[in-house]
């Protein structure tokens, strides 16, 4: 874990309707494909340093992950921060159910600072549930419940102030402050 660990944020209100983001923003966070490569089209670097990466039991989820997961005897946990040209512009948090961790998946556990989207988009084996649109204080944030070869895994992704989802300019762009 790196010595800066910062917890990862647990106090996201989920929307029920993407009519209260503003469209701008709806883009971004309802990109399909992988959030690295569309980072990718705004910096010369994407990289990605872990916080924590390790097993956790169930009782270690939150409860709104456990109601997105089936029940498993552990998960592993991957927390980083991704960085566009060494500029913090996310915050990332994956739980994947030890039943997803079969065949070449059990790579998931060795990626360190590979970004996860480089694994998941690398093969055809990758599908998406859903992406719920949500905020945390200020920061906009989504969570997809994705699926390899139809073996779950839950993402969350908070998109911090510097990421280019807010460089639309206008204060549209802000998350409100209410709730
Ligand atoms: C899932 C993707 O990977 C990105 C990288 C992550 C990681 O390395 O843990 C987490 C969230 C994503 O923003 C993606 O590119 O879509």
């Amino acid at each position: 874990m790196s010595e800066s660990y910062v917890p990862f944020p647990d106090a996201i209100h989920w929307f029920e309707f993407s009519s209260d983001v503003p469209p701008s923003v709806v883009d971004w966070l309802l990109e399909m494909g992988s959030m690295t490569r569309r980072f990718e089209q705004h910096c010369s670097t994407v990289s990605v340093t872990p916080q924590k990466e390790c097993f956790i039991e169930h009782h270690q989820l939150s409860k709104e992950e456990a109601e997105q997961l089936p029940m498993s005897e552990r998960y592993w946990l991957r927390e980083i921060v991704l960085f566009g040209d060494d500029v913090p512009w996310l915050l990332g948090r994956t739980v994947i159910p030890l039943e997803t961790l079969t065949g070449d998946d059990q790579a998931l556990v060795d990626l360190g600072t590979l970004p996860l989207g480089r694994y998941l988009f690398s093969g055809n084996h990758l599908s998406r549930d859903y992406i719920h649109l949500g905020q945390q204080a200020k920061y906009w944030a989504r969570r997809s419940r994705l699926r390899l070869s139809d073996k779950p895994l839950l993402l969350t992704e908070i998109f911090l102030p510097a990421s280019p989802v807010y460089a639309s300019g206008d204060d549209a762009v802000k998350p409100t402050t209410e709730k």
